[in-house]
């Protein structure tokens, strides 16, 4: 590297410049063109797990299979390590200048820019992002967090009535665009005003909480069990059609009815049934809410004509 004086102070800029690199938690990197270290500082040495003595005359080649060998330095993720090389060579062969983004195994991260310059060199330049990815880490989790508990009923833990509405708009736009099948089941707790009034409202609520995970494990993990309404359910039933979702909706009705539900404050053992409204896609259907509207009516027609059934 050339030594360039400042006119007016006649400081060597050059000590200064390094001087600086080596403080600065960034990182850089000078190569030749055979992709040789001839500079760097030791944040840009520690990418590869070595310090800046061991980094300088190395090519990058060999640097990056010392860090993928020995796990250290920045995440190399193949089980094939020459073709990686040779996919990444190919690409800096072919871009002037790229960013990227490389993570470490230490937990740091760099936004890196790589420059291949006229003289053949190739600068590369990192700047430390780490601070910036965990705050955006912890916000997606806290995003996640806030997604999940506005989409979970509090009570019994499946989907709540916004949830129901958001799924249901969704698997209807799939299900008519693929031509595929779709069901949906209204499931309602027969004389569940009898259970608050002979148990109270907590034993009631704690039959609402077994009822719906006892549902939940009754379907498939593509399914989506919504509570919507005090002890009315949905359950959408994607690629199914009518006959299975009735055989889905029966065996919910016959499992429930012989499960032995429990009220903790009064140690009761108590039997309850369901009355299940079940409706399917139709060529003319547009919405969810056409096959609602026909399994709410089931589910009417279900209740008026002795409940505990499947219509
Ligand atoms: N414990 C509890 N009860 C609720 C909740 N939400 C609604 N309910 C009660 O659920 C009962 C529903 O009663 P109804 O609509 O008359 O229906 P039902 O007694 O189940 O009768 P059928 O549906 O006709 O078989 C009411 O007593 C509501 O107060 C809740 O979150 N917890």
């Amino acid at each position: 590297m050339g030594v360039f004086m400042s006119k007016s102070t006649n400081v060597c800029l050059e000590s200064i410049f390094l001087e600086g690199l080596e403080i600065t938690p960034n990182c850089f990197g000078v190569l030749d063109d055979n992709r040789t270290v001839i500079y760097c500082n030791n944040h840009f040495a520690s990418i590869f797990g070595v310090t800046k003595e061991q980094a300088i005359g190395q090519d990058t080649g060999t640097l990056l299979r010392h860090a993928w060998e020995s796990k250290q330095g920045v995440i190399i993720n193949t089980d094939d390590f020459e073709q990686w090389l040779a996919n990444l060579n190919k690409l800096h062969d072919e871009v002037a200048l790229n960013e990227f983004e490389t993570d470490l195994i230490d937990g740091r991260w760099f936004k890196m820019t790589r420059v291949n310059l006229d003289s053949g060199h190739v600068m590369l330049l990192g700047v430390d992002i780490t601070q910036l990815k965990n705050a955006q880490k912890s916000l997606e989790e806290a995003h996640q967090h806030i997604e999940n508990l506005v989409n979970t009923d509090q009570l019994t833990g499946v989907h709540n009535r916004r949830a129901y509405h958001q799924i249901a708009k969704q698997e209807c736009a799939r299900a008519i665009r693929f031509n595929q099948p779709l069901s949906l089941l209204v499931i309602d707790i027969d004389y569940f005003k009898a259970i608050n009034d002979n148990y109270g409202h907590i034993g009631g609520d704690e039959i609402l909480k077994e009822f719906a995970q006892n549902c939940d494990k009754l379907l498939r993990q593509s399914d989506s069990l919504s509570r919507i309404g005090g002890e009315e359910f949905t359950a959408i039933l994607p690629m199914t059609d009518n006959n299975d979702a009735r055989l889905i909706a029966e065996r919910i009705r016959a499992q429930i009815a012989q499960h032995p539900f429990y009220i903790s404050k009064t140690c009761t053992g108590v039997n309850i049934t369901v009355s299940i409204g079940c409706s399917s896609l139709t060529k003319e259907d547009n919405s969810m809410h056409d096959l609602f509207c026909r399994a709410d009516k089931a589910l009417y027609l279900a209740k008026h004509s002795g409940r505990n059934q499947v219509l």
